[in-house]
């Protein structure tokens, strides 16, 4: 039985910019959620330098689908406004003058399959890359609704550099597993993706996730974390911790690949299931990219692929249906040839 259906969760509401997430407040729940996959600590990652992928991109996509990224050219200048200004906004604003604005989201994205283990300790912002249309926008007299917009602004200028990155880093890709120029292009639509600016308030209590485990649907996604740290990867059976790279002018990105890229390559590139744990003392910061296929991209692996063919949109709407039915993603096993 899922915990929502049993007596209702407490919530945490002392911080009245934090969102009401419930909190576990049964006895014994504890051990009912407790770890079976083992952490084994950090996992060191490779770096990839964008203007000299060469040979260690192609393995870095082989063995692990997650690697750091040197050389990006994304000026430190830029994301440390973005942090900045999306930090005062979510850590300062009432949850109720948040929740007015567009794009911003809390909790499980699939809230109306709510069970309590499965909420996402996160908020945040879900910014796309293609400008708004007038109609759209917020017009808000309030200085909150003034912030969300100058956010929006920015998060699109550093966005405008991901698709840079993405597309420099694709065709490294496409390199290596020999596609043509038009897989290429149909492949990596850089600039129909979109950014989300996640805040992990502080969590008052152990057990809970920042955001549950998840592979993600894109090509590939860019991570840009803060100093506090959270994100885990699972490699050789074990929760690894991913650890930030630094930031200002010689900080590294974080590319993780998505299950498209796992698709197009018939599972010669990994796409690696990750979680974040739930900040404690800290809230945690991040900016990530997600970069999809065009919808009416065919997305084949070859003849010996183990997925059928299939266009991006179809995945993306099977996903959709999933999440609202089991309040989970199941993802590419839908697209195994029978
Ligand atoms: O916040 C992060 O570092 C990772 C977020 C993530 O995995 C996602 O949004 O898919
Ligand atoms: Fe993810």
């Amino acid at each position: 039985m899922s915990a929502g259906s049993e007596s209702p969760p407490a919530t945490a509401m002392a911080d009245p910019s934090c969102p009401p997430f419930p909190l576990l407040v049964e006895e014994g729940r504890h051990e009912k959620h407790e770890e079976t996959v083992p952490h084994g600590g950090e996992l060191e990652l490779p770096t990839v330098d964008l203007e000299a992928p060469g040979e260690a991109l192609a393995a870095a996509c082989r063995r692990l689908g997650v690697f750091r990224l040197a050389n990006h050219g994304v000026p430190a200048e830029l994301s440390a406004r973005l942090f900045a200004l999306a930090r005062d906004l979510l850590a300062g604003a009432p949850f109720d003058d948040k929740q007015a604005l567009p794009g911003y989201f809390w909790g499980t994205p699939a809230l109306s399959a709510l069970r309590v283990r499965d909420v996402n300790w996160v908020e945040g912002f879900h910014v796309p890359l293609l400008p708004v249309a007038a109609g759209q926008q917020h017009h808000g007299p309030t200085s909150t609704a003034a912030a969300a917009e100058e956010l929006g602004e920015l998060a699109r200028e550093y966005g405008a550099h991901m698709a840079r990155v993405a597309r420099k880093v694709f065709d490294a890709m496409a390199g290596a597993l020999g596609l043509s120029a038009d897989q290429a292009s149909a492949y990596l639509a850089e600039r129909d993706g979109f950014v989300r600016v996640y805040r992990y308030p502080p969590c008052p209590e152990a057990g809970h996730l920042g955001m549950e485990a998840h592979t993600d649907s894109s090509v590939l996604s860019v991570i840009n974390q803060d100093l506090v740290g959270g994100l885990q990867v699972l490699h050789g059976g074990a929760w690894r911790d991913v650890a930030p790279g630094g930031t200002g002018i010689d900080g590294t990105l974080l590319v993780n690949l998505g299950d498209m890229a796992r698709a197009i390559s018939s599972d010669a590139f990994r796409s690696v299931l990750h979680r974040v744990a739930a900040s404690h003392g800290k809230e945690r910061m991040s900016l990530c990219y997600f970069a999809f296929p065009r919808d009416d991209a065919v997305i084949t692996g070859g003849d010996g692929s183990r997925y059928r063919p299939f266009t991006y949109a179809e995945f993306r709407e099977q996903v959709q249906a999933d999440i609202k039915a089991t309040g989970s993603k199941i993802g590419l096993e839908r697209f195994l040839r029978h």
